[in-house]
């Protein structure tokens, strides 16, 4: 397995999971889901630190949304849920970058999310944790400061659906291949974030990371 030393071998593709948290659900008006509810973001929107997050054309409400990342190692096909642990080399943290109003548009319309998902720099990443630097992924906490005030706190465990469960779901449809990473879903307290923010996030005690908005 890689450890993925270099962040362009991570995020290959970045399979999402939307709506995995019951809170955050809730503060957008979204039901709270029956199975995993899954998208795309494509590898442009991959941005490392040191780099900008850049407002997409005409978007007005631009949304942080924290979220734990896993980085697949090795191809996965209908994984067994007791065997995730396999095809896991490590874990980030990660925004997965929302441009609000194009996805209440895409919603009111019956349209896919792909520009309020997957513009160019929507999903800044942090750097690689090897798996054997966490015990237990389900056992972290996410938080999230816009120009220093949190916004976003919630642990692991709060996520509806697991990660052997979201593993063993994504593949049955969709094979998963090293460096591919896994968006676990956001928790509450997603709000605006404008030109010249800072977003500071991370997993407490683990990892931090400064993104800014240009
Ligand atoms: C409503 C959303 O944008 C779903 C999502 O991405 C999430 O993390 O939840
Ligand atoms: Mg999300």
């Amino acid at each position: 397995m890689s450890n993925f030393a270099n962040f362009r071998e991570i995020g290959r593709k970045i399979v999402c999971v939307g709506r995995n948290y019951k809170d955050h659900a809730l503060e957008l008006g979204n039901p709270i889901p029956k199975k995993p509810m899954i998208f795309l973001k494509s590898t442009n929107s991959y941005v490392a630190e040191g780099n900008p997050i850049v407002i997409p054309p005409g978007c007005q409400n631009l949304h942080q949304e924290v979220e734990l990342g896993v980085v697949i190692g090795k191809q996965a096909k209908n994984i067994k849920k007791d065997d995730w642990k396999d095809y896991v080399a490590g874990y980030t943290v990660a925004l997965d970058m929302t441009a609000r109003d194009f996805q209440d548009e895409a919603k009111k319309a019956g349209a896919p999310w792909f520009l309020s998902k997957s513009f160019d720099t929507s999903c800044p990443v942090a750097n690689f944790i090897d798996k054997s630097k966490i015990s237990d992924p389900h056992d972290l906490e996410l938080y999230c400061l816009i120009n220093g005030q949190e916004k976003q706190r919630e642990k692991t465990n709060s996520m509806i659906f697991d990660i052997p469960t979201l593993i063993s779901y994504v593949t049955q449809f969709a094979t998963l291949e090293p460096g591919d990473l896994l968006l676990t879903g956001t928790p509450a307290g997603v709000c605006r974030v404008q030109s010249g923010d800072t977003i500071e996030f991370g997993l407490t005690g683990i990892i931090d990371s400064k993104f800014f908005v240009q």
